[in-house]
């Protein structure tokens, strides 16, 4: 690996918004920790604007997703208020009601999740998003929701939704195979119509189930019944939804980068918290490193990954942890054969096409990446320093951070975008890469 002299190898050079990605010059010894899920954030912020009384959320992600999501909701009139050191949310359900404006950003979780809530307000509920969100597949829920009597102008973003603050509920027919999140968000509200809710996929298999899996946990967790004991059919019976007090584990995905890290650079990285049982899709990196050659030890003290640098190719469905994808693909850029990933064509629906962005960013540092059509082949080759675009997706600034631990020069445009899931990511990686 060289550097290429066109592209900076000092801060002093950067444009504004770059990063140089720190070049580990050793092998790591860390141990790096990683704030609450995404995921499980935003679930227990819906629920909790559902239930029946006042919500905790103990070490809940603070991000643009979930900050997207609190001001959401707080638009449709629930209350929420935050400790000073904000590790405590107390979430206060109050009757929900339009008019109200929703941004988005370029959160699945909002845009999918909130519009079947806004069915239950006594109003008009227009949604917005970024440019790249008005790209992202909408339809099968906005469809469901027609099909259940809600007014709703639109099938992307912008759209707008009318309710009178009660939905009938009943069966819902759709294709989930664009994401897993058009079932969670109609489950998610569905205990709140008045007949519950049925949902029937019809379809190619739909991805990243353990993301319904956990929205079926969150569910009963809050009292909710729900019957998902048959293949693509979720039943929620109507119901009050109790009160949360808990927890929020740390998120696994964005924790994936942290101990890619320790496989690539060689050394160790321990991630504490780890829990022993999770429906979280990043729970999946254990054994993913562990397929690239990684030891990856699961005790007392969190999840401990050791690596020498050496990786063995791999060839994985990664249809049920689709969002490990960019940085798999970073991991598996060192690897000492080709690699294949698969099953994740819908991930072209994520923040970007993600499959199009990684090969393209990948060939830019003078890779060998061919796009397949549920996912990618990549050859392995010397790597030079260059800017890598990241198309507003915190996913490839981190996959970017994954390469430059040993390309040096790399620089990562936009870094900012990562504040998606992680604002402190620069920070953490920087004391990763230099504890
Ligand atoms: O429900 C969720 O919290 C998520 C579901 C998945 O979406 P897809 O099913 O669209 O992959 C995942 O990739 C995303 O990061 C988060
Ligand atoms: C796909 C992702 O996010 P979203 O929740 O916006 O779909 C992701 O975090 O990788």
């Amino acid at each position: 690996m060289s550097s290429d002299p066109a592209h900076p190898t000092s801060t002093a050079t950067l444009a504004a918004g770059d990063w140089l990605a720190p070049l580990a010059r050793q092998p790591l010894d860390a141990v790096v920790t990683v704030p609450g899920s995404k995921s499980l954030t935003n679930r227990y912020l819906v629920l909790a604007a559902l239930a029946k009384e006042p919500s905790r959320l103990v070490r809940p992600l603070r991000s643009r997703d979930s900050t997207l999501m609190c001001e959401a909701l707080q638009a449709l009139g629930t209350k929420i208020q935050t400790t000073d050191d904000d590790t405590e949310w107390i979430v206060e359900p109050a009757p929900l009601h339009g008019p109200a404006a929703i941004d988005c950003g370029l959160a699945g979780t909002v845009m999918r999740f909130l519009p079947p809530v806004a069915a239950l307000a006594d109003g008009t509920v227009e949604f917005d998003g970024d440019e790249a969100a008005r790209r992202r597949p909408m339809g099968p829920v906005l469809e469901a929701l027609r099909s259940l009597g809600i007014d709703v102008a639109g099938d992307s973003l912008p759209f707008q939704l009318t309710g009178d603050g009660r939905v009938g509920g009943g069966t819902v027919r759709i294709d989930a195979s664009g994401s897993s999140q058009f079932v969670s968000a109609l489950l998610l509200a569905g205990a709140r119509y008045d007949d519950g809710i049925t949902v029937i996929h019809e379809g190619k298999p739909v991805p990243s189930l353990p993301h319904i899996a956990m929205t079926v946990e969150v569910l009963r967790d809050a009292g909710v019944l729900v019957d998902d004991s048959e293949a693509n059919r979720w039943r929620v019976e109507p119901s009050e939804i109790n009160a949360l007090d808990l927890d929020v584990e740390p998120d696994l995905s964005n924790a994936a980068a942290f101990l890619a890290a320790a496989a690539v650079a060689g050394g160790s990285v321990t991630v504490p918290g780890w829990p022993h049982a999770t429906t979280q899709a990043g729970d999946h990196i254990r054994e993913i490193l562990q397929q690239f050659g990684a030891d990856v030890q699961l005790g007392r003290e969190g999840l401990t990954v050791r690596g020498t640098g050496g990786l063995q190719a791999v060839d994985l469905d990664l249809h049920d942890a689709s969002e490990l994808t960019p940085v798999v693909a970073a991991i598996a850029a060192f690897a000492d054969a080709p690699s294949y990933l698969r099953g994740v064509a819908h991930i072209r629906g994520h923040e970007t096409d993600r499959l199009a962005a990684l090969s393209t960013e990948l060939n830019r540092l003078g890779g060998d990446v061919s796009e397949l059509e549920d996912g990618l082949v990549i050859r392995p080759k010397p790597l030079h320093g260059s800017t890598f675009q990241t198309y507003g997706d915190h996913r490839m600034v981190m996959a970017a951070a994954v390469l430059g631990l040993r390309v040096p020069g790399l620089v990562v445009h936009d870094a900012g975008t990562v504040a998606k899931t992680m604002p402190d990511f620069q920070t953490r990686w920087t004391q990763l890469v230099e504890a």
